[in-house]
């Protein structure tokens, strides 16, 4: 067997270009095996480019996977030509949420009865979570119409064979730390990657999980973590008001013998959704939706549940956004109104003309949801900055769109993202379509408008929300745009460009 330290160069390419394949169709490493007849273990070895792979092999991966993308020589990067300037219409339905969806796949690690999860976007953001959880033998099983995912936990899990390159290409793998906390005393995981948005830090974790007698080293490229098991109620305070660490908090508590009480927790979205989660699996969680959360811990948990993923606010946000830069009238249907409020709020200030249904339940039967109508409206610039806040201010993934919608309104609006030091930048990239976008410093823009958008050649961000952002503008721009090397926005949108071409969008996706 070939060891990784010698693997040859051209192996680890066609793994990767199989593994690139595979996650464009959807599909996680133990599907892909169902369909070749294989293990998932000889897939992941295959996509590391630990396993000599024959010409004969590489056919039947490319027929099991439909796509012509399993060819020798250099990846395909996808690309969308745009011809923007004209108006949408009609009805799109927001999805469930990237976030939520990690977040559970995570905690279904508590589980060890069978988690159903429904209406499970299908993302790739979701795939790297899933291969993490399939390689340390989770079972995994989409439904026929691929929208619902069983997972069962086997009793031990395997965490040597950890995949990891899947785990370092995503942020969320530390929210394994919070579920692994009860079930192992010692073990190690890959340093947590994802986007480009400048340093993020993992301290806060750290800082959460030490009461439930977590210690973590940081090695090279690990974080092996020694647990020495406690007891008895717990108080966490929390440092920082983040959402990953607020769910790690709750997770090891969850899986806690006590009562933990957690303090400036995040009431966002993705934690709610968590906690209703466990709620299910019969862990009493006093305070949900606010900072101060009181959780009962069960040491064994063993139910068969059902939960389904709520919309989310972040995709509503980019949807509306896609109606208002067009001037277009769009019916945007299933936004978590609860998570919206204050963006909707700033943008009728904008003077954005909008109307909301009658709220009705999300599938979860918690979740608040409208359909919200957009018109065509004339946008004047915000009168104060715009700025992020934990929930409940105004979601940090919703601020990008805020740009581009400020370079549609008529004056200047300072943009101040105090959180991700690495984002603004990237919106800069709107001036290559005509905007007047300034970066101030690393974390504040100017935007003045109204802009005379133009078609324009860009290449995509490496970052989820300031990618899709310069997409929205194509379509507000008149004559064709190219965005080049798309990618990324598999991560966090399924199908995004289909979906607007049914709204009018004229996207045609290409590859080199
Ligand atoms: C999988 C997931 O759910 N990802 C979301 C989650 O990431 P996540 O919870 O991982 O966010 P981070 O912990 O990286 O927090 C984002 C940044 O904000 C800083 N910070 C955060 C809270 C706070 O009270 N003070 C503070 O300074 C952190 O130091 C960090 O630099 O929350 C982010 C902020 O909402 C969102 O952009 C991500 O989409
Ligand atoms: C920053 C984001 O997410 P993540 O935490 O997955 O990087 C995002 O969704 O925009």
């Amino acid at each position: 067997m070939t060891t990784l330290e010698e693997t040859p160069a051209h192996l680890v390419q066609v793994g990767t270009l199989i593994r690139g394949a595979r996650q464009h169709r959807g599909f996680t490493q133990a599907q892909l095996a169902e369909r070749l007849g294989t293990s998932q273990s000889a897939v992941h070895r295959v996509e590391q480019g630990a396993q000599n792979i024959s010409l004969d092999m590489i056919t039947r991966i490319s027929e099991a996977l439909s796509t012509e993308l399993v060819t020798l020589g250099g990846p395909k990067h996808s690309h969308l030509r745009v011809t923007g300037g004209q108006q949408l219409s009609g009805s799109i339905r927001v999805n469930s949420s990237k976030n939520a969806a990690v977040a559970l796949l995570c905690a279904s690690l508590l589980n060890r009865g069978r988690t159903t999860l429904r209406d499970v976007a299908r993302i790739v953001e979701v795939d790297r979570i899933l291969d993490v959880l399939t390689s340390v033998g989770v079972r995994a099983t989409w439904s026929a119409n691929g929208r619902d995912l069983e997972l069962v936990r086997p009793d031990h899990l395997d965490l040597a064979n950890i995949d990891t390159e899947a785990a370092r290409r995503t942020r969320s793998i530390i929210m394994f730390l919070g579920p692994l906390l009860g079930l192992e005393d010692e073990f190690r995981l890959p340093y947590a990657g994802g986007c480009d948005l400048g340093t993020r830090t993992v301290e806060p974790h750290m800082i959460a999980l030490r009461p439930f007698g977590l210690a973590v080293t940081a090695t090279d490229g690990f974080y092996e973590a020694a647990v020495t098991p406690r007891t008895g109620d717990v108080t966490v305070v929390l440092t920082e008001r983040g959402d990953t660490v607020t769910e790690n908090a709750i997770m090891a508590a969850a899986c806690h013998d006590g009562v933990t009480t957690i303090r400036n927790a995040s009431p966002n979205y993705m934690v709610q959704d968590l906690c209703f989660y466990l709620d299910l699996l019969g862990i009493r969680i006093e305070g949900i939706g606010t900072t101060t959360l009181r959780v009962h811990g069960v040491t064994d948990v063993n139910v068969d549940v059902e939960y389904a993923v709520s919309e989310d606010p972040v995709e509503a946000m980019s949807l509306l956004t896609a109606g208002i830069v067009t001037h277009s009238e769009i019916t945007v249907q299933r936004v978590p109104i609860e998570f919206m409020e204050i963006e909707l709020a700033m943008l009728a200030e904008m003077g954005l003309r909008y109307e909301e249904s009658p709220e009705y339940l999300a599938r979860n039967g918690r979740t608040r949801l409208v359909d919200i109508t957009v018109y065509p409206s004339d946008l004047v610039a915000s009168q104060g900055t715009i700025h992020p806040m934990p929930f409940p201010g105004l979601n940090i993934d919703n601020l990008p769109f805020f740009v581009v919608i400020a370079a549609c309104a008529d004056g200047s609006t300072l943009v101040h993202d105090w959180v991700y030091d690495g984002r603004a930048i990237h919106l800069t990239d709107l001036t290559r379509l005509g905007a007047n976008v300034r970066l101030l410093d690393a974390h504040r823009l100017d935007v003045t408008g109204p802009t005379r958008w133009s078609g324009a050649e860009v290449s995509c961000p490496p970052a989820l929300r300031p990618a899709v952002v310069i997409l929205l503008a194509m379509l507000a721009a008149k004559g064709e745009s190219e965005l080049r090397n798309v990618d990324i926005i598999a991560r966090g949108y399924e199908q995004l460009a289909d979906r607007l071409r049914e709204l009018g969008a004229q996207i045609e996706t290409f590859r080199d």
